[in-house]
């Protein structure tokens, strides 16, 4: 779910081309566009061909009759872009970037941002359009120095960063265990001991408070709640880590984390040579390093369990990683990859949205009273909510869709589309070319020479779902909390046969916080059951209010969507 295309727009200010569709050099970067021009020309034929087979609404309509191409597309220089970031202030509100270009070039433009040369959609059909075009194994992003890190230390790539039919097998080992609903409410009585954990730690921290209210700084406490518990369901242990008293590996592998995150946005755009004097790669290198440990120490831990138990005769079936080693298309390399990308996913994503979540009941009474009234009625006494009793909780959903399309943990999504050719509107984007071009120089005398570039060219899209899912078009008071919005019980087409758009009804494609299609997040339905469940409990044992005078929290851009300052709320208990 790291997106470097979305990171590259708030980092990459001046870089070599790393990334570019022709690796080459500077001089070479000038005949670029001359032959991109050449190499995008596609063959008349091919028009009706993809479109019939892709059934999207084409239309070829330049003057020529062809299609556009990557050259024709408006977009800021990379010089304007430095002026956005720099001088306008976007570097760490690069989601709102998005917006702003889309009203300025329209819901496609092109941006060459540090290495990476980008075509940004930001309208939900477009958006569609790339999804139903990624072809069988879609590729997020390239993420080399994640792949380099995993080359120098010999280990397995990985969900992030392995692509193809390698990716595919390791999502048909996860697939079943993360995204069905009967194998994921199986997790359901681990997490409610996660959430007890968090219910007991909140009173701790409000009795340790000034005013026996105040928790300060929620979301760090609720990162302590994802770590928990996604490692809860991955060990099926409990690792305690809302105790006072954080295990020293819990604390390791978060640091490690905080580092290997910023330093992802910054060490792809250094130069090789920098790694001699800067200590940049190696700090890169030492928070992977102790990702993977502390990920190793805790696998091999629950392996020696799982092995001295069978040796007892008792039974070993387990939840997810026993699941994962008994399958026999991982390896223990790959194994323990995926479990360091597991937690790592796993973590700031549900503690943010739930942070923010809690920031809006806060602020809204009515909204809070609402949900309270919908959860005391579904699991009275408070009942803590089994999966089944989910299902009477529309409105709790609806508060945490609303706080996801207004606060997108991962505001921007990523398509390398290289299996095919692509047509989005009236442009037409190669499928992955490699291959040698030449350019002819031609001196005064009446010699020429001739200079031969190797290239790869693959279209790299950026997806702004960031911008879909504040589009004022889709949502109504777009910048508002309405959980409403998703009420459809409520939606007057259910009653008088008059759709509302805008309101009630919205584009698939602009609602899409969890990606789409089969490269989706992996976690979403785990990440759903925690949070409901959380927030559900919350709500059942205390009310929230910000603190007096609590100033108003945006969200910035650090790799994820975080509140730019820490959230602090009063928990009241409830009679
Ligand atoms: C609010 C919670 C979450 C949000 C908003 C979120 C969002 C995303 C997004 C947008 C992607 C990229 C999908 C795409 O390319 O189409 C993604 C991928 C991924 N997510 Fe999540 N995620 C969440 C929770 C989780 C959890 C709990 C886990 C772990 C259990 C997780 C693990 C992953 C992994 C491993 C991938 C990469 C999948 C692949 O490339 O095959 N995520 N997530």
């Amino acid at each position: 779910m790291f997106c470097p295309v979305t990171l590259s727009l708030s980092l990459s200010l001046s870089h070599t081309h790393t990334h570019t569709p022709f690796t080459m050099s500077s001089a070479a970067a000038a005949a670029r566009s001359l032959r991109l021009r050449a190499l995008c020309a596609p063959p008349a034929r091919l028009v009706p061909l993809c479109s019939a087979r892709r059934k999207l609404n084409v239309q070829a309509s330049t003057a020529a009759g062809r299609l556009k191409t990557i050259d024709d597309l408006p977009g800021p220089s990379a010089l304007t872009t430095v002026y956005w970031l720099l001088l306008r202030g976007y570097l760490p509100k690069t989601h709102l970037l998005q917006g702003v270009h889309r009203s300025q070039y329209g819901p496609i433009w092109r941006s060459r941002v540090g290495p990476y040369d980008l075509v940004n959609v930001a309208s939900p059909d477009l958006i569609a359009q790339v999804i139903q075009q990624e072809g069988r194994y879609p590729v997020r992003c390239e993420l080399p120095h994640w792949k380099e890190y995993r080359d120098l230390r010999g280990q397995a790539y990985g969900l992030h960063v392995d692509t193809g039919e390698n990716w595919y097998r390791m999502r048909s080992v996860l697939n079943p265990k993360m995204l069905k609903s009967s194998e994921v409410s199986s997790y359901a009585p681990i997490i409610h001991q996660v959430v007890d954990d968090l219910l007991q730690r909140l009173e701790l921290l409000r009795s340790r408070s000034v005013d026996g209210a105040t928790v300060p700084d929620l979301p760090s406490e609720l990162y302590k709640f994802g770590f928990e518990g996604i490692s809860s369901i991955l060990f099926e242990t409990r690792l305690g880590c809302l105790k006072d008293e954080i295990p020293h590996s819990t604390l390791r592998f978060i640091t490690a984390v905080n580092d290997m995150l910023s330093l992802s946005q910054t060490v792809p755009l250094l130069p090789r040579w920098s790694r001699a004097i800067l200590p940049l790669w190696r700090r890169f290198v030492q928070a992977w390093d102790d990702i993977y440990d502390v990920a190793q120490g805790l696998v091999s831990r629950r392996i020696a369990e799982i092995e001295a138990r069978a040796q007892r005769g008792e039974p070993t079936e387990g939840l997810y990683l026993t699941h994962m080693l008994s399958s026999d298309k991982l390896s223990r390399d790959e194994v323990y990859i995926t479990i360091a990308e597991l937690l790592l996913g796993g973590v700031d994503t549900t503690s943010n949205t739930l942070s923010w979540a809690l920031y809006h009941l806060a602020r809204d009474g009515r909204v809070q009273d609402r949900l309270y009234a919908e959860v005391k009625a579904a699991c009275p006494d408070r009942r803590p909510p089994t999966s089944e009793d989910l299902s009477r909780m529309p409105y709790l959903k609806a508060v945490i869709k609303e706080t996801l399309r207004l606060y997108p943990v991962v505001p921007g999504n990523g398509r390398f589309v290289s299996e095919n050719e692509v047509i989005l509107d009236n442009y037409w984007f190669p499928k992955k070319v490699r291959g040698a071009a030449s350019r002819w120089r031609s001196d005064a005398s009446t010699c020429c020479c001739s200079v031969v570039f190797l290239f790869v060219f693959q279209t790299l899209f950026h997806l702004c779902h960031y911008a879909a899912s504040h589009d004022q078009a889709e949502f109504e008071h777009a910048e508002r909390f309405i959980p409403e919005r998703w009420d459809r019980s409520q939606a007057p087409s259910s009653r008088r046969d008059r759709p509302t758009p805008g309101f009630y009804q919205h584009h698939p494609y602009s609602f899409i916080p969890f990606g789409v299609g089969v490269r989706a997040c992996v976690g979403k339905r785990v990440a759903e059951m925690e949070m409901y469940f959380a927030l559900s409990r919350l709500m059942q044992h205390y009310q929230v209010q910000p603190e007096d005078g609590a100033p108003i929290v945006r969200p910035k851009f650090r790799t994820l969507l975080i509140p730019e300052k820490p959230i602090n709320l009063r928990f009241l208990p409830r009679a």
